[in-house]
């Protein structure tokens, strides 16, 4: 048998969504994996190898090619900058960056304070801009920053808008749209290229 295909699935919110997708295209996959302590798992009726990782590492393990393909939010992408291929738009966990911050605030002219988890994505727009500002990198709870004077203002993603309303701030830019994708490692992509176009093509015949 050929080795098999390895698929980098990010653990957390995107997970069902996207193995969700993969049944859907009739891969013959389990109905439930227990998600709790097991990083890896294989499924031999479709030689298929699944990892499961952080949702901010799926590109890494797809750039070094110990997966073959990855799915990973487009946030994740524009922040790593890894090299792989993006292949599809699955159109799941879709949501978008923004700058928000407390209601009626002005920046300051001079480096305001920006917190967020994305500093890449948040300091090439502002630089696109010709706003110069300070970036303050924060792992999670960004909403908490403006809260309590840590930054004037924070870039993250919003979905329903419900963690921003729940501690009192506002969105003032709208930055870009984010869905999952589809990511193939470009090696991978050369050498097991009928596989991957075969689930390319079940993909993209289920996505709405
Ligand atoms: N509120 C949201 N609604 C929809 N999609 C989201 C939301 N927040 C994040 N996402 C998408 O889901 C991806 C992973 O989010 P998730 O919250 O599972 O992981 P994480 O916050 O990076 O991980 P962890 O909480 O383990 O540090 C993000 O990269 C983004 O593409
Ligand atoms: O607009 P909403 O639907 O409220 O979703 C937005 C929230 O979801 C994400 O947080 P997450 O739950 O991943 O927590 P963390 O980033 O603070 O760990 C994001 O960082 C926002 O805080």
């Amino acid at each position: 048998m050929n080795e098999p295909l390895t698929i980098a699935m990010p653990k957390g919110r995107i997970f069902e969504e996207a193995y969700e997708l993969l049944i859907q295209a009739n891969f013959d996959l389990p109905e439930t994996i227990d998600l709790s302590r097991k990083l890896m798992f294989e499924v031999p009726s479709e030689n298929i190898r699944f990892i499961l990782a952080k949702p901010m590492d799926v590109p890494t393990y797809v750039e070094h090619g110990v997966a073959d393909i990855g799915i990973a939010g487009k946030d994740t992408l524009l922040e790593q900058q890894r090299h792989v291929h993006e292949l599809l738009d699955l159109k799941i966990s879709t949501c978008h960056i923004a700058s928000a911050g407390l209601p009626n605030t002005v920046l300051d002219e001079i480096a305001p304070r920006i917190a967020t988890k994305y500093p890449n994505i948040a300091s090439a727009y502002y630089r696109e801009r010709g706003e110069q500002v300070e970036i303050i990198g924060l792992n999670g709870s960004i909403e908490l920053a403006p809260m309590i004077g840590l930054a004037d203002r924070i870039v993250d993603i919003v979905s329903t808008g419900q963690t921003l309303k729940e501690n009192g701030l506002v969105e003032y830019e709208y930055i870009t749209d984010v869905s999952s994708r589809l990511v193939a490692n470009p090696a991978s992509y050369r050498m097991k290229n009928e596989r991957i176009t075969d689930l390319v093509k079940r993909l993209k015949a289920c996505v709405k």
